[in-house]
């Protein structure tokens, strides 16, 4: 079966955001009293996003556990930026990775056949906890 690249994007944004490699956003100062919905007890507050938060909020994805990359097919989805974070100082390789997060999953699947070892971690549980996640090693 041909596949669109499209769903392909899809698949790795709901790969990034199922990782969970992201924790908190960088700290920041408010320069308002009000954000959002939020009000800001006063200005230059510092605030840290809570991004695996964001990730895992169960109004957002109702199933934040499942992989489900149909969510990523709407390119204009707000949900796709959450990733990377948000406002003026999201993240400032978003570009960057994206590009090299796609190239580099793209080559391993054309290129690899890939299986779980016996007694290795297999699963995205298997993971060091962190500002940023990573796997256990392998
Ligand atoms: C999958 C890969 C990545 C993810 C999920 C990610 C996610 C994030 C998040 C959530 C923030 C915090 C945004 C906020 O506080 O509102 C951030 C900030 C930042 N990221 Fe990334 N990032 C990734 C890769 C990269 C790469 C490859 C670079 C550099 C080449 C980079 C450079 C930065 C910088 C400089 C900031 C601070 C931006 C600022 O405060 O203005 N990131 N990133």
């Amino acid at each position: 079966m041909k596949s669109h690249p499209i769903h392909f994007q899809s698949a790795v944004e709901a790969t990034i955001r199922e990782s969970r490699i992201e924790t908190l956003g960088v700290i920041h100062k408010c320069v308002k009293k009000t954000t959002g919905d939020y009000e800001i007890p006063a200005k230059h507050t510092p605030v840290i996003t809570n991004v695996a938060a964001m990730n895992n909020d169960l109004d957002m994805w109702g199933d934040p556990e499942n992989f489900r990359s149909e969510i990523f097919l709407n390119e204009n989805a707000i949900k796709q930026k959450l990733i990377f974070g948000f406002g003026r100082r999201l993240c400032a390789g978003e570009t960057y990775a994206r590009y090299n997060i796609f190239g580099s999953i793209a080559l391993l699947l054309q290129n690899f056949n890939f299986f779980f070892v016996e007694g290795e971690p297999s699963s995205l549980e298997d993971k060091v906890p962190g500002l940023i996640i990573s796997p256990k090693e392998l």
